[in-house]
């Protein structure tokens, strides 16, 4: 039986100008997998994620969910369907404290009726749910400090603590590690393994940082010049040639 992607670029494409960023991706991805997008400085996966989360629209080509097309959607049409990137905390609610950040991600879910798969069966109350993800994040310390206020790293945990309290299906990480000391690192890095585990989730994550790659990734694609340049198993896309050539910087694409 062939099972229904959760999420599906078809030909996805977009030109700036005479530059074309992202160059006919089509790509399937399954829930219960999490998938490593990873490439040269430029190769084109933060626009990628752009195109998919709709921040950016789509020159040519789809974005499918489960069956539907999103292509022409807005960003928040796409996050109500549950496309789920992490957000930018500038966006969110600074002077408010973590755990009111938390409780007004829960209730923003909550009240759109925007429920896929509850995460946390049989917490019924708001106040609670936002407290099991303020503890999931290892933020209670500093529950009432304003987000603003937060060490880089803390910010880093609360836009994934944020990111699940929406409950989404498809996760979209880009670099969720960066600029966090050795210190932070692995609690984000957990955070991101417990979502995995939950076969019903779909994890895309864009990272340079090989250890990171290794210890996630199910699959790993390689974006090159906008382009597909292979998709497969962790040991095999990594030890391939032209992968190999990428990351030295020759030029393997082949002809
Ligand atoms: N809004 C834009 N206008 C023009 N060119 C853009 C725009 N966004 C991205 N690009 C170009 O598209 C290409 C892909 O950029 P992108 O940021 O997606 O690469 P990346 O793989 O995420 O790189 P990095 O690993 O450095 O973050 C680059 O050449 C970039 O300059």
């Amino acid at each position: 039986m062939t099972v229904q992607p959760s999420l599906e670029t078809r030909d996805l494409t977009i030109r700036f100008g005479g530059h074309v960023a992202v160059n006919a991706v089509s790509c399937a991805f399954h829930p219960g997998e999490l998938t490593v997008i990873v490439g040269p400085n430029g190769a084109g996966k933060t626009t990628y994620f752009n195109l998919i989360s709709g921040q950016l629209a789509a020159s040519q080509g789809q974005v499918i969910k489960s069956g539907t097309d999103l292509t022409r959607m807005s960003p928040s049409a796409r996050a109500q369907r549950g496309i789920g990137r992490a957000f930018q905390l500038t966006n969110l609610f600074p002077q408010l404290s973590v755990l009111e950040n938390i409780r007004l991600a829960v209730q923003a879910r909550s009240g759109d009726g925007w429920r896929i798969l509850r995460q946390v069966a049989g917490l019924t109350d708001l106040a609670e749910q936002a407290e099991h993800y303020l503890e999931a994040a290892k933020l209670s310390g500093v529950a009432h400090l304003p987000a603003a206020a937060l060490p880089h790293g803390d910010q880093r945990k609360l836009e994934v603590a944020l990111l699940m309290a929406m409950e989404p299906d498809i996760y979209m990480f880009d670099e969720p590690t960066a600029g966090m000391s050795l210190d932070h690192a692995p609690d984000v890095l957990d955070l991101i393994a417990g979502i995995k585990k939950d076969t019903s989730k779909t994890v895309l994550l864009v990272e340079h940082k090989m250890d990171v790659v290794r210890s996630l990734a199910d699959r790993i694609i390689v974006l090159h010049n906008g382009e597909l340049l292979a998709d497969g198993a962790p040991d095999t896309v990594m030890s391939s040639d032209i992968v190999r050539d990428v990351y030295l910087g020759k030029s393997a694409v082949p002809a």
